[in-house]
């Protein structure tokens, strides 16, 4: 009998398996029908239980008109429940209703078939446990246990004893606890937590699963919008591998285009092998909740606001009433001079500037007053006036004049402000303020790289320690990591002090802030080479960007064994990189190229600066990369075009007064003030917490020189050597991320491998950023070789 019932309702699940042969408005109704049904059962069943003796005589007599079923659904209510609880399963039998029901929705929203069929499952066994469960501690009652469950224990207390029974029972209990809940005692506390979580996002996911398939909808009744419906669902799911919520959006998309066209089988294979991931990666999380990258130091403490100083101790911008109106009187006259007649004038007093906003009189042309630029400037005769004529979005013209009395942005009001406390940024960044008094946050992964120029001494260091500073108050040591290159051996020095927290280096390498040029190119070429294994990573996890991938490895869903580990931002700083570029030349500007075309995907961001704005130094490859700059104040216009392609940084006072762009318009900037005694104190407190056991190691690079200086020396071969070189030979493909992943090794012992391969003659030289060569065909002729 139980098997007829498991025959009766195992097609309701089966039925949805195949799910695109079933279009959307099949499923609607018969996900209709099942919920009704369904809870047609339900009420049927309550009502059977207090009126199954009552309804009792009609069982037999179902056609008989005189008689009257107490029952809610009448007859047919009476005749199901009897046939489910009273012959059946006992009250068990609600899991059916429920079942039904539950098909329904999931019908109804088309969900996936996957977890019906786990529900019916588990389901039906538990109905199955709870008859037999009922017959053994209460066998007089058949509305508890059911007939079924009544004979099945009779059965089994005939073979093996009541006690058996019993036994078996506590058995089949564990098996449901321990298989379906995933139960051990301590794995309890965490199910209990996880469980509310989960059922919160299943109905999040119920309703987006809705809204997407009311927006199908709709867009199935406008011929236009269909047309635009299927082009954009396939596209995205191939150029774009989504987070779990996204992709069974995007599948439901396909599904539902390809009703109309009928050919995307294959995408939706995919959607199903993700499903199955899914499933392993939220029983982890169900088991180990999410990944934490932060456990290993899960007691560092970010440093407190306190560690700044507030230089203006409370004080606002102080101006002096008089100084406006004498510089009001002054722009008026000067204009007037030129025959510029002004309609409105108003000024927004800025830390450092005040902007004063001009509407010219009615008939004159912008492009006057922009020609005029010069001698306007120069009759106002002020250091730091700069016009913007237009300012942009408006019909209005700006002339910045510098306060006399420039109040300072301390780095505290900034780090403290909610704009940078709220930012909802990969790495954000309070640079200072506007010329309105703003604070200015940004965020540098979407920069993604920062040229930073102007003469020496206007503020370059101090805004690097503003970017550090930043950083240091926003991220977790996890989450970031620096790699610090100052020439000049006293501006980052203080940063030693985070190393083992927040500085990554070659192993190599004992000082972690570099100060040595050779080294600093061996560095960018293995950032190069961490930017490759990084991408692997990326391919390898079928996401775009290091923010994804790092979302689908703390939900479990990469397996570390594959090599995947949660990956930290890079920042690369170069304090001084016109040094560099002249003692390195190409061999610093290739690799930094490179980086900074590509590595914004996988979260390697760079900040140059220096203090030479020439165009040896900021080449055209350079700038054509670097979107993103910052000017202090230079001496000379051609130094502000090199810089920001514009002039205005050779009319900035210094201390801090820069022009920002991000490729599009100029934002004049007063950087906020971090000074060595603050920095101090925060590193200070920073290192004197626990840290890793280490700074965060790049892969190695070998240079020219110690590259070919490699011997090969048999007896020092790495013991999985041969391994190594029939995987090299076998993909033709010579890098050391191959074997870090087909071998599961470390990078370093990779790295080795190579170069012992390298000098064996298998692979060839190091070819920057490409595979090396593999030099040897096939596995035979590697014997031969090696031989
Ligand atoms: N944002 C700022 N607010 C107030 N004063 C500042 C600011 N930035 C810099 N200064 C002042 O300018 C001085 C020089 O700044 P900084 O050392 O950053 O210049 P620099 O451009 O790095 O010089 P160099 O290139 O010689 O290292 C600081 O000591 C400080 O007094």
């Amino acid at each position: 009998m139980s098997k007829a019932k498991k025959k009766n309702n195992n097609p309701k699940s089966a039925w949805k398996l195949p799910k695109i042969k079933w279009s959307k408005k099949h499923r609607v109704i018969l996900g209709s029908f099942l919920l009704f049904l369904g809870l047609a059962l339900f009420l049927s069943f309550i009502s059977f239980l207090f009126n199954w003796k009552a309804d009792q005589s009609l069982i037999n007599d179902l056609f008989n008109k005189e008689l009257e079923a107490k029952n809610w659904l009448s007859k047919f209510g009476t005749k199901v429940s009897h046939f489910f609880i009273f012959s059946g399963f006992g009250i068990g039998a609600f899991n059916i209703a429920f079942l039904t029901l539950l098909t329904g929705i999931y019908l109804f929203l088309s969900l996936s078939a996957k977890k019906l069929v786990k529900y019916w499952f588990w389901g039906l066994f538990i109905m199955a446990w709870l008859a037999l469960f009922f017959a053994f501690i209460i066998p007089s009652q058949p509305i508890l246990s059911g007939i079924v469950g009544f004979e099945i224990t009779e059965f089994l207390s005939h073979y093996i004893g009541k006690i058996g029974v019993g036994i078996f029972l506590s058995f089949l209990l564990i098996l449901y606890l321990v298989i379906r809940l995933g139960w051990t005692p301590d794995q309890l506390s965490a199910y209990l937590k996880n469980k509310k979580k989960s059922i919160e996002d299943e109905f999040v996911h119920a309703e987006e699963q809705a809204t997407s398939l009311e927006q199908n909808d709709q867009a199935n009744s406008s011929k236009e919008e269909e047309v635009s419906v299927d082009e954009e669902g396939p596209s995205e799911v191939k150029l774009s591998p989504k987070t779990k919520e996204e992709n069974s959006l995007s599948k439901e998309k396909i599904l539902i285009s390809s009703e109309e066209e009928g050919d995307v089988k294959m995408e939706v294979q995919a959607a199903e092998e993700e499903d199955e991931v899914d499933e392993l990666s939220k029983k982890l999380v169900q088991d180990f909740g999410e990944f934490d990258p932060k456990l290993e130091l899960s007691n560092y403490q970010f440093p407190r606001i306190d560690l700044l100083e507030d230089y203006n101790k409370g004080k606002g911008i102080t101006i002096d009433q008089n100084e406006l109106e004498a510089n009001k009187v002054k722009i008026v006259d000067t204009l007037k001079n030129y025959k510029i007649g002004i309609a409105d004038i108003k000024a927004t007093i800025g830390p450092t500037v005040t902007l004063y906003e001009i509407i010219p009189e009615a008939g004159i042309r912008i492009s006057k007053i922009k020609n005029l630029e010069d001698d306007i400037a120069l009759s106002l005769a002020a250091l730091g006036i700069r016009i913007i004529a237009p300012i942009p979005g408006k019909g209005t013209i700006g002339i910045e004049v510098p306060n006399q009395n420039p109040s300072i942005v301390p780095m505290r009001s900034v780090v403290s402000s909610p704009k940078f406390q709220q930012a909802e940024m990969q790495l954000p960044i309070a640079l200072g303020k506007t010329i309105s008094n703003e604070t200015f946050v940004v965020d540098l992964a979407k920069m993604p790289h920062l040229l930073m120029a102007g003469a020496t001494g206007q503020g370059k260091s101090v805004g690097l320690n503003v970017i550090l500073t930043s950083l240091l108050y926003q991220k977790h040591p996890a989450e970031v990591k620096f790699v610090l290159v100052d020439p000049k051996k006293v501006e980052l020095t203080l940063f030693n002090k985070i190393e083992r927290h927040y500085l990554a280096k070659m192993p190599a390498i004992e000082e972690a802030i570099i100060t040595d040029n050779a080294k600093v190119v061996n560095t960018v070429n293995s950032l190069c080479i961490e930017m490759d294994a990084r991408y692997d990573l990326l391919k390898d996890a079928m996401v775009r960007n290091i923010k994804e991938y790092n979302q689908k490895f703390k939900a479990r869903k990469l397996n570390p064994e594959d090599g995947h580990k949660f990956l930290p931002y890079i920042v690369l700083v170069i304090d001084e990189f016109a040094d560099l570029i002249m003692t390195a030349g190409k061999e610093i500007e290739t690799p930094i190229a490179r980086l900074a075309q590509l590595a914004r995907a996988i979260g390697i961001h760079l900040i140059i600066a220096t203090q030479r704005p020439s165009v040896n130094v900021i080449t055209g490859m350079i700038k054509a990369n670097f979107p993103a700059r910052i000017a202090f104040r230079v001496t000379s216009k051609i130094d502000s075009r090199t810089i920001l392609d514009a002039g205005g940084a050779d009319q900035l006072i210094g201390r801090g007064d820069m022009l920002f762009t991000q490729g599009n318009e100029l934002v004049r900037l007063q950087c906020a003030l971090v000074d060595t005694p603050e920095v101090d104190r925060i590193t200070e407190f920073i290192g004197s917490q626990k840290a890793y056991p280490d700074a965060h190691l790049l892969p190695e690079y070998q240079g020219e020189e110690s590259g070919t200086s490699i011997d090969d020396n048999i007896d020092e071969r790495d013991s999985r050597f041969k391994e190594a070189a029939e995987i090299i030979v076998t993909a033709q493909q010579g890098s050391a991320s191959l074997l870090q992943r087909k071998m599961k090794l470390g990078y370093n012992r990779a790295g080795r491998i190579i170069d012992q391969l390298e000098a064996a003659g298998v692979v060839g030289p190091f070819e920057g950023s490409k595979a090396r060569q593999v030099l040897i065909n096939d596995l035979n002729s590697l014997e031969e070789h090696l031989k």
